[in-house]
């Protein structure tokens, strides 16, 4: 096995806000293999965000981190969590970097896609002579037929669909190593969602980088990633190929939010919203995260701290002590 590209180890981030601290993530820990990706799922407040921003080391002034993401690219490997931001900053863009949202805002609106490829590789150091030409390399990279053209363009001349490839092919004209998108695709149609999708893991699978997704579409999930995280409460409870976490999920958050989906296709009407706890290092080291749902009543196992992980088949885990 080759050396992961991205792996982290037990990040965890804090925000403090006016009296309290509050775990916006703890403990999340994954490693991504060259060609991979892999999706970050759970419920809105699970820390699936916060884990992305700790990635990326792109944290409000609130926040801290403490940790480790190690990340290698081109022969050279660099802790990121600690690293001072001056030398941080040139690896954005070049060795990891962000998909930004896919809505028009992603795209400056009145310069043309030349432009905005002109600023990166300004601000890379690229000699100007190469611009155009890796440009128009990156854009057909995303699938791109008339690269020279859609160049020349301005946003609005595009389709919702070509200007997300100019996205694609701007986060990756450096060859990063590392991807990580937030939701990438919410504000789209589904169509074109998928149609974003495609050319995102088509284009990491080809040059043989590692992406992180962050996703609220479980189908996204299953068919374009290789492995999926479930995040609950702020920490990781179940990880594993996306096969396994959707033909056999074991954590019973993990089931719940997938029979969550299958019945919201059904009938369309919305899972009950659980009341948000303001979770701090304590509470969440004191018990299962999904204690209070689960059922399972005081005084059990699932009330005798933060469960570690159980191994299952194929490099799959949950951290659950119960056998709900
Ligand atoms: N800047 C901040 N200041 C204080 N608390 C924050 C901040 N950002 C996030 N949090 C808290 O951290 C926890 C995790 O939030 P996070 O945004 O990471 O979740 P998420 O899974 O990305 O949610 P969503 O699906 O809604 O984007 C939540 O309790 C949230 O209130
Ligand atoms: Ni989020």
């Amino acid at each position: 096995m080759t050396a992961p590209l991205l792996e982290v180890s037990d990040l965890t981030v804090h925000y403090q806000t006016g009296h309290s601290t509050v775990v916006g993530t703890s403990g999340f820990t994954v490693s991504a293999q060259p060609g991979e990706i892999i999706a970050v799922v759970g419920e809105s407040g699970s820390g699936k965000s916060s884990a992305a921003a700790g990635i990326m080391q792109l944290l409000p002034g609130n926040a801290e981190s403490t940790g480790s993401v190690v990340l290698r690219h081109d022969g050279e490997e660099h802790e990121l969590v600690g690293m001072p931001e001056r030398a941080r900053r040139p690896l954005r863009g070049t060795a990891l970097s962000l998909v930004p949202q896919a809505t028009v805002g992603a795209l400056h609106p009145t310069r043309r896609v030349s432009k905005q490829f002109a600023s990166l590789f300004r601000a890379h150091s690229v000699p100007k002579d190469e611009w155009t030409s890796r440009g128009v390399a990156a854009l057909e990279a995303a699938g791109i037929a008339d690269a020279a053209r859609v160049l020349r363009s301005y946003p609005h001349e595009l389709s919702g669909g070509l200007a997300q490839r100019v996205v694609i092919g701007l986060s990756q004209a450096m060859s990063p190593s590392v991807l990580v998108a937030d939701e990438p695709t919410s504000a789209l149609d589904v169509r074109v969602q998928r149609q974003v999708l495609t050319v995102l893991s088509e284009t990491v699978r080809a040059r043989q980088a590692a992406a992180i997704v962050i996703t609220h579409d479980l189908g996204v999930a299953r068919y374009f990633c290789d492995h999926v995280a479930v995040m609950y409460g702020a920490v990781m409870v179940e990880f594993g190929p996306s096969a396994a976490i959707f033909d056999a999920p074991s954590h019973p958050y993990t089931r719940s939010l997938l029979s969550a989906s299958t019945a919201r296709r059904a009938d369309s009407s919305r899972p009950a919203t659980r009341v948000k706890r303001r979770l701090t290092e304590e509470s969440v080291a004191a018990r299962c995260p999904f204690f209070d749902a689960c059922g399972h009543g005081a005084g059990t196992v699932c009330e005798q701290g933060l469960p570690g992980w159980q191994e299952l088949d194929g490099g799959h885990r949950a951290r659950r002590s119960c056998d709900a």
